[in-house]
């Protein structure tokens, strides 16, 4: 387990004078095991903040440190490893692997970390509610369940970070009530950090820190409130 600092994180595109700077100097902290919310208007750089935070991508300027390690100190293989052991992506088009199936999605991250099955895969089914159903194609799911199996093939390895982008963002209030909870209990039973990018304001109430991104910079907590109030199914007061 470990922290996420970040600090003055920039990412732009293209040379000056055309340079666009979509990310601009954002400093924060995750703790290890907390519930991160990305929120902002579309094009702020919410996606972009996220990549960096998961080495999809490299700032312009800037680091991205974890649990110490600079990822800038890190080449392409090193990185690539460290995706593929310590985190988990989830994203909106599910993007499980079609020719292959139920099982054999979740086998993937298995076998890209040496490690067996030894009963996982069933164990994860379970877990998202999907007993039963690896041996049929993803095509075959519903697309709430379709999310399910990629939330499964995220944690089946034991990351330590889900990154999720807009991971309900095909699914309608029911299905995305069910993956936002199942995501939240599966990180908090295991103590997994959870960062989320979402346009459901609904999920700031289940939220340890909220990020609000505005135009490529950070709006101090001060200016947007705080992370309180009723999340997805909370009871109205
Ligand atoms: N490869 C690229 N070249 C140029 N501009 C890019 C590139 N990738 C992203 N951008 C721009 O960066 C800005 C931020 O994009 P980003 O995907 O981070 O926004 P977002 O907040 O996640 O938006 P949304 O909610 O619509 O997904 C956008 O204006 C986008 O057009």
């Amino acid at each position: 387990m470990a922290d996420i600092a970040f600090e003055s994180l920039s990412r732009w595109y293209g040379e000056t004078p055309r340079r666009r700077v979509v990310l601009d100097g954002v400093s924060g902290h995750i703790r290890a095991g907390e519930f991160v919310v990305v929120v902002g208007r579309s094009g702020s750089g919410k996606s972009t903040l996220l990549n960096l935070l998961g080495g999809l991508d490299r700032p312009s300027r800037g680091a991205v440190r974890i649990g110490g390690t600079d990822l800038a100190g890190l080449g392409d293989r090193a990185l690539t490893a460290l995706r593929r052991h310590r985190m988990g992506f989830v994203f909106q088009a599910y993007n499980l692997i079609p020719t292959l199936s139920v099982a054999d999605n979740l086998r993937l991250p298995l076998s890209l970390n040496g490690m067996d099955d030894d009963g996982r895969v069933a164990d994860w089914l379970e877990r998202v509610g999907l007993e039963g159903r690896g041996e049929d194609w993803p095509d075959r799911l519903s697309g709430g369940e379709q999310q399910r199996v990629a939330i499964a093939r995220a944690l089946i390895h034991e990351p330590d970070f889900i990154l999720a982008d807009e991971p309900t963002g095909n699914l309608d209030l029911e299905n995305a009530e069910r993956v936002v909870s199942l995501l939240d209990a599966l990180c908090r039973a295991e103590q997994r950090t959870l960062i989320m990018v979402t346009h459901a304001r609904e999920v700031v109430g289940l939220a340890d820190q909220l990020l609000t991104i505005r135009e490529g910079r950070l709006v101090e907590a001060a200016e947007t409130g705080s992370a309180g109030g009723p999340g997805i199914g909370a009871a109205a007061p």
